[in-house]
C-alpha cells in the first residue's frame, strides 16, 4: 500500500469529551473529530462531562454515555467521508483511574454483535455499574485507609505501586464497589480502566490493562509489571482473574472487531495496539526530551516529567512511561484547574477570556505580593479545600479585586505545579522547556504566567489535543517494534510561544508560598 494510502488513528477520552485525530504516514494531522458530553450527549445530564452526588465526594459518569459518544463520533467520521479502510492501526487514552464494571454475559454478548444496531444499544444490559467511579472521585478516605494498613504504611504502597493510597485510584473505587454492592460486584466479570473500556469497543472482546494507565490503581507493582498479590487482597477477592493480565503500552492486542469491519469499513488488518492514560498519552505526543516538563492545563491540571531512578514520594505518582520501559513517569495532579478558572473567568470576567486576558495584562508578575489558594473542592495536591487570599503582609483578606483574583489564581496554580514537581525530583536547567497542553494551553497570557512562575520558555504543539497525537503515534509505532523516538523522529516539533518576562525572576517567592499553604492547610474546614 502506497504511503498516502495509509493513516493511523488516536482516541482520547478524556473527562469532558471523546475526541479523535488521524495522522498520515509522515505523521501529519489529517483530521480531527470530537463529542462533547455535555453538549452532544445532554440527555445524560452531565456537567463538566461528571455527575456529582448528593455527598459531594462521589463523583462518576454514565458508562452508557461513553458508549453513546463512541458510536456517534464514528458516525460523525463516515459521514463526512473518512475512509475507514485506510487506517492501519489505531490506538487510544482516556481519563486515568475511572472504572468500567462488565456484567457476567458481557463477553459473549460482544462475540455476537449485530452491525446494523448502535453499540449503545447491544451493551446496554452489559454492565454492573451503570455510573462508573471516575479521577474526580474522592468519596474512599475509608478504602485508602485500609489499603495502607495491610500493605504497611503510605511509603511502602508508594515504594510498591508508585502512589499512596489515593481516593479517585481505582483500588480503592473496587474496594468500595466491592463493600457497598457486593452484588453487582459480583456479578461483574471484568473490570476494565476508561483506556482500557475503549479499546474494549474497538477489538469486541476484553482488552488488556497497560502498565502506564495500570499504574494509577495502587494495585500494580510498578517496577516488576505485575499486580502485587497483597494490594489485590486487600481491595476486593477474585481480583486478578476480573482484571486480567497487564501488558506493556506498545503492545498489539489484535485486530479490529467484525461488528466495526462491517459497520463502518475498517480494514480488517487494522491493529488495536493498547490504550493508556490521557496523560501518557500526552507524553507520546509532546516529544518530552530530558530536563523538559509538560503541564497539561485539561479539566485537570497536571504536570509530569520523565525520570529514570523514580523515588516516589507522599505527594505525587510513578507510572510506567508510555513509551519507554526503561524510564518512569514522574506526575502531580491538581482537581481545581480549568473549572476552577472558569468560575473565576464567571465571576471577574463577564464569562470573557479575552476579558481575563486583560486582567492578567494589566498586573504584574508576582500581583504586587497577593497570593491565593482556590480549591473550589476538595483538592488533590494537597489535600486543602477552600478560597485563601492573603496580603503582601501574610494576613488574610475576604476580596481581592478582579484583576488581582485572576492573577492570584493563576500564579497561585502554577506555584503550586512548581513546587509539587520540585519535590518529586523534577530539577529546572538552563536548556529546560515547559510543554504546555490541554484546553487552556491556547491562551498565551495564561502560559505568558506560567514561563514567568518557572522562569523558563514554553512551548506547545499545533493541536492542544496531545493525548490524541500521541495515541496516533503510538498507534503507529506499536505494530513496528522500533523504539518511539525512531518512529516520530520526523514528526512536528514542539513550538516557542512564550519566553520569561525580565523582571519575572525576582517576583515569586516559593518559600513564602509554601508557607502559607501550610499555614491553609491547618486551618482547612475538612469535610467528615
Ligand atoms: N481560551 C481559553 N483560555 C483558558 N481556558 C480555556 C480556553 N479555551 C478552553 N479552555 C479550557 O479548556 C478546558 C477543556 O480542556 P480539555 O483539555 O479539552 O479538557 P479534557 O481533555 O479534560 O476534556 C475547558 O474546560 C476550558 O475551561
Ligand atoms: O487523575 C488524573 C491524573 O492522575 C487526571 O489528569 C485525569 O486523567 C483526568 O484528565 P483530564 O480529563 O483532565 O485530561
Amino acid at each position: 500500500m502506497a504511503a498516502e494510502d495509509k493513516c493511523y488513528l488516536g482516541f482520547d477520552l478524556s473527562t469532558q469529551q471523546l475526541k479523535v485525530t488521524a495522522i498520515d504516514d509522515e505523521l501529519k494531522v489529517i483530521s480531527e473529530f470530537k463529542m462533547s458530553f455535555d453538549e452532544d450527549l445532554s440527555e445524560f445530564g452531565t456537567s463538566g462531562g461528571a455527575e456529582i452526588q448528593s455527598d459531594k465526594l462521589t463523583v462518576t459518569a454514565p458508562v452508557l454515555m461513553w458508549v453513546k459518544a463512541f458510536d456517534l463520533v464514528l458516525e460523525k467520521m463516515k459521514n463526512s467521508k473518512f475512509d475507514f479502510t485506510k487506517v492501519q492501526s489505531l490506538s487510544g487514552s482516556a481519563q486515568q483511574h475511572g472504572s468500567v464494571y462488565w456484567k457476567d454475559g458481557a463477553s459473549d454478548t460482544m462475540k455476537n454483535m449485530p452491525a446494523n444496531r448502535y453499540l449503545h444499544y447491544i451493551l446496554e444490559s452489559s454492565f454492573s455499574v451503570k455510573d462508573s467511579p471516575i479521577w474526580m472521585d474522592s468519596s474512599t478516605s475509608s478504602e485508602c485507609q485500609n489499603l495502607e494498613k495491610a500493605i504497611g504504611g503510605p511509603e511502602r504502597l508508594a515504594e510498591i505501586t508508585g502512589s499512596r493510597a489515593y481516593e479517585r485510584f481505582t483500588g480503592n473505587q473496587i474496594a468500595k464497589i466491592y463493600k457497598k454492592y457486593p452484588q453487582q460486584y459480583k456479578d461483574t466479570e471484568r473490570i476494565s480502566l476508561v483506556s482500557s473500556f475503549l479499546a474494549t469497543l474497538f477489538l469486541g472482546s476484553y482488552a488488556a490493562i497497560d502498565y502506564s494507565d495500570g499504574s494509577g490503581m495502587n494495585l500494580l507493582d510498578i517496577r516488576r509489571h505485575v499486580w502485587s498479590e497483597k494490594c489485590l487482597d486487600a481491595c476486593a477477592p477474585g481480583l486478578k482473574e476480573k482484571l486480567g493480565n497487564p501488558m506493556p503500552s506498545h503492545a498489539v492486542l489484535g485486530t479490529i472487531s467484525p461488528y466495526l469491519i462491517e459497520r463502518y469499513g475498517f480494514n480488517p488488518d487494522c491493529k488495536i495496539v493498547a490504550f493508556t492514560g490521557d496523560n501518557a498519552g500526552s507524553m507520546a505526543g509532546l516529544r518530552i526530551e530530558e530536563g523538559d516538563i509538560v503541564v497539561s492545563l485539561g479539566t485537570s491540571d497536571t504536570v509530569f516529567f520523565s525520570v529514570k531512578d523514580p523515588k516516589p514520594a507522599v505527594d505525587g505518582h510513578i507510572f510506567c512511561n508510555p513509551v519507554d520501559c526503561e524510564s518512569y513517569m514522574a506526575l502531580v495532579c491538581f482537581k481545581n484547574g480549568s473549572l476552577t478558572r472558569e468560575r473565576i473567568r464567571d465571576e471577574c470576567a463577564n464569562g470573557s477570556w479575552d476579558e481575563f486576558s486583560k486582567a492578567l495584562k494589566e498586573t504584574t508578575p508576582g500581583n504586587s505580593g497577593y497570593i491565593g489558594f482556590y480549591y473550589d473542592v476538595l483538592e488533590i495536591t494537597p489535600a486543602a479545600i477552600g478560597i485563601h487570599r492573603f496580603a503582601p503582609e501574610n494576613c488574610k483578606l475576604h476580596e481581592f479585586p478582579k484583576e488581582v483574583e485572576i492573577r492570584a489564581l493563576i500564579e497561585g496554580q502554577f506555584m503550586s505545579k512548581r513546587l509539587y514537581a520540585e519535590a518529586l525530583g523534577f530539577k529546572l536547567r538552563k536548556e529546560s522547556k515547559v510543554l504546555a497542553t490541554g484546553g487552556a494551553s491556547v491562551n498565551l497570557d495564561i502560559l505568558q504566567v506560567l514561563s514567568d512562575v518557572f522562569n523558563s520558555p514554553v512551548y506547545t504543539i499545533k493541536t492542544s489535543d496531545s493525548a490524541c497525537l500521541g495515541s496516533a503515534f503510538r498507534a503507529k509505532q506499536g505494530p513496528t517494534g522500533k523504539a518511539f523516538r525512531d518512529v516520530i523522529k520526523t514528526g512536528p516539533e514542539p513550538k516557542l510561544v512564550v519566553r520569561p518576562s525580565p523582571e519575572s525572576e525576582k517576583a515569586y517567592c516559593v518559600s513564602r508560598f509554601q508557607m502559607l499553604e501550610h499555614s491553609i492547610m491547618h486551618s482547612c474546614d475538612m469535610p467528615e
